[in-house]
């Protein structure tokens, strides 16, 4: 395909337009609105990291396509999700037209601030559109914006929009229609933005402010009071640290009622099928195998979503960056930059999309050392078998009157990730030399209610990922673990539970030679090597396994009460030191091959991440048996 598409070709096809404007201004909620897809939505800069195209047809009958792209202060990239922008819109980009037009999305509520983007933009000569999003906060602020005035100084269309309400995208909708369908010529190079200097578009910006917009009424900044709290030096942290630990509680108290409905109906499904079905392997595959297996992961679901509603809420409402503000000194003392803490806090539900957020970090070395730590953060995938180890051996006790035992030591386990996070971090700096830091330099977006939809999406999509992971991969995998578990039999005489003489039972024995210093036995590393391909299928696996290796006629499909029999207590802290620290997702470690465009990244994380885990769990144990655990 050439670069240039000849008219005739240009017109058969369908106009792609591209959603353009600085970070955090409402390019993919508008987008959202425009295709209908689910895109995620946050409020704070960096939310969108790649490309997306969508489609739409306008009133009139017009088909489009849609990009949504990184948000940019400047067309001048400096990021990695920066250049991905500027690169599309210049047509860069290996295999790809240029957009045919433009929408230039801004904040209303801070045009001085989003303005420049749209003249450099405005340089490139493509036809362009200017979407005047959220006016219904620039409203009630008392910012009052003359748009004919504004269209005359910009010299092209202006509509006002909110994206976060039905309908907001209909004057945008008209305005493209009204777009001639002709096809244009090819946007002029990149140069051209720098034909004019900054200082020099900055006094246009004034100017063009000056003449098109008023405050009427400035009611004083909400925004503004409440950042005096939660940015007070001494009450912000503390607040902070209130609500992580608010979150862990609810995690385990609320999910209490929940888990015991999906326990008591998958105990329920597994005895009617056993009371109908006769002894044998077919029996013992669907109760022991997926059953056994399917269920005890499926009952994690109350859990996971609690923890990412208030992410979610956190992340609707503007809270996170200024919870990377007040991070910052702290994270800067170990050698990272404020930046990295969404990328970190992202990784708290995986660590995939966390080390892809890396990307919004300029110095190529915090961003390194970013994506190396990224999967210590406590990933979603790890709740389960925390929430399983602690059920079994953490009395669900009150301690000092608010708080939950069982809370508290999940808040420990996942702020032991974060501990040896900074740890590690502070020895990467060492060893590549660490940078000067930099004081953090991010927007702090007004605060807003949740989007209660946008949460219900989130929740919804994040239930959707979980249940589709445990009808697929999980229930492969248990199936897979049954047969490996079950067949060959056991020998004539055989005085163990046949799982003990299958090739399972084989392959746990002879890793155990390895893992018998920090307590793990057989059964323990038979559901080791499945949980490489998903962790939380560990636990499956450890259900089906416990479930095989009972002997006698009393067959329990709950796990916990198994495994509180079957371990120590030192084998069990053991296990939760392994799941902190251990590399155990093959996807993550592919996706940092991609983001660092090498092997030896990938390797290095396998390997520190191994000996880390090995000795964290080693010295757990001896302490712990040392102690009488
Ligand atoms: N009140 C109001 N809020 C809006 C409007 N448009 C978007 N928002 C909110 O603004 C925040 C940012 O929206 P996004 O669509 O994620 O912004 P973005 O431009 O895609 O951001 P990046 O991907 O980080 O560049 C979210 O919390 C939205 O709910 C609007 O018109 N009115
Ligand atoms: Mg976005």
């Amino acid at each position: 395909m050439g670069a240039v598409d000849s008219p005739v070709q240009a017109a058969a096809r369908t106009p792609l337009i591209a959603l353009l404007g600085n970070p955090n201004c409402g390019k993919t909620a508008l987008f959202n609105r425009l295709t209908g897809a689910r895109q995620k939505v946050a409020n704070y800069a960096g939310v969108t990291i790649e490309r997306k195209e969508g489609s739409f047809t306008s009133p009139a009958g017009r088909a489009f396509r849609v990009l949504d792209l990184p948000g940019a202060y400047s067309l001048s990239a400096t990021t990695p999700d920066e250049a991905i922008t500027r690169d599309v819109v210049a047509g860069l980009r290996a295999g790809e037209q240029a957009p045919d037009a433009i929408v230039c999305v801004v904040n209303a509520t801070n045009l001085r601030l989003n303005l420049r983007l749209v003249l450099e933009i405005q340089r490139l000569g493509m036809p362009m559109v200017l979407a005047l999003n959220m006016v219904d906060m620039a409203k009630k602020r008392g910012i009052v914006i003359d748009t004919a005035r504004l269209e005359k100084e910009l010299g092209f269309p202006v509509v006002e929009t909110v994206a976060v309400h039905s309908g907001g995208e209909q004057a945008l909708l008209q305005a493209l229609d009204r777009m001639p369908q002709q096809a244009h010529a090819a946007p002029r190079p990149l140069s051209a933005i720098d034909e004019v200097s900054v200082e020099e578009t900055q006094r246009e910006v004034r100017r063009i402010l000056d003449a098109s917009t008023s405050y009427a009424n400035d009611t004083g900044n909400l925004t503004e009071q409440i950042d005096n709290v939660v940015l007070h030096p001494f009450i912000g942290p503390v607040l902070l640290a209130a609500i992580m630990f608010l979150v862990f509680q609810a995690v385990f108290s609320w999910a209490a009622v929940p888990m015991e409905m999906i326990t008591a109906g998958v105990d329920a499904i597994g005895q009617m099928v056993s009371a109908n079905m006769s002894e044998g392997p077919l029996r013992s595959l669907l109760v022991e195998g997926i059953l056994g297996g399917v269920g005890s992961v499926l009952v994690f679901l109350p859990q996971i979503l609690i923890l990412f509603f208030f992410i979610l809420v956190l992340e609707d409402c503007g809270y996170l960056p200024r919870a990377a503000f007040l991070l910052d000194r702290m994270m800067g003392g170990v050698g990272l930059s404020g930046r990295a803490f969404i990328p970190l806090l992202s990784s708290f539900a995986c660590a995939i999309p966390g080390i892809m957020a890396a990307r919004t970090i300029q110095n190529p070395r915090d961003r390194l050392v970013t994506i190396m730590i990224a999967p210590l953060m406590t990933c979603s995938a790890r709740l389960p078998v925390y929430a399983l180890v602690i059920a079994a051996f953490i009395p669900d006790r009150e301690v000092g009157g608010f708080m939950n035992l069982q809370g508290l030591v999940l808040f420990a386990l996942y702020f032991a990730g974060i501990v040896g996070a900074m740890a590690v971090a502070w020895i990467f700096k060492r060893i590549m030399g660490g940078s000067r830091h930099n004081p953090l330099m991010l927007e702090l977006p007004s605060y807003h209610w949740p989007h209660l939809q946008n949460l219900a999406i989130g929740l919804w999509e994040r239930a959707k990922t979980f249940l589709t992971r445990v009808g697929t991969l999980i229930l492969t995998l248990m199936i897979l673990i049954w047969f490996l578990s079950t067949f060959p039999g056991a020998p004539e005489g055989a005085t163990q539970p046949p799982i003990y003489y299958s090739v399972a039972g084989m392959l746990g024995r002879a890793l155990a030679v390895v893992f018998e210093p920090i307590g793990f036995g057989w059964q323990i590393c038979i559901a080791l090597v499945p949980g490489m391909a998903a962790r939380e299928v560990a636990v499956g696996a450890l259900g089906t396994v416990y479930a095989l290796s009972q002997t006698g006629d009393e067959l329990a499909t709950t796990l916990t009460p198994l495994i509180a029999q079957s371990w120590s207590l030192a084998t069990a802290l053991s296990l939760l030191a392994w799941y902190v620290f251990a590399p155990q997702c093959l996807s993550t470690l592919s996706v940092v091959k991609r983001e660092t465009n090498s092997m030896r990244w990938p390797l290095i994380m396998a390997g520190y991440m191994f000996a880390l885990a090995y000795a964290a769990s080693f010295i757990t144990y001896r302490t712990a048996l040392a102690l009488g655990g």
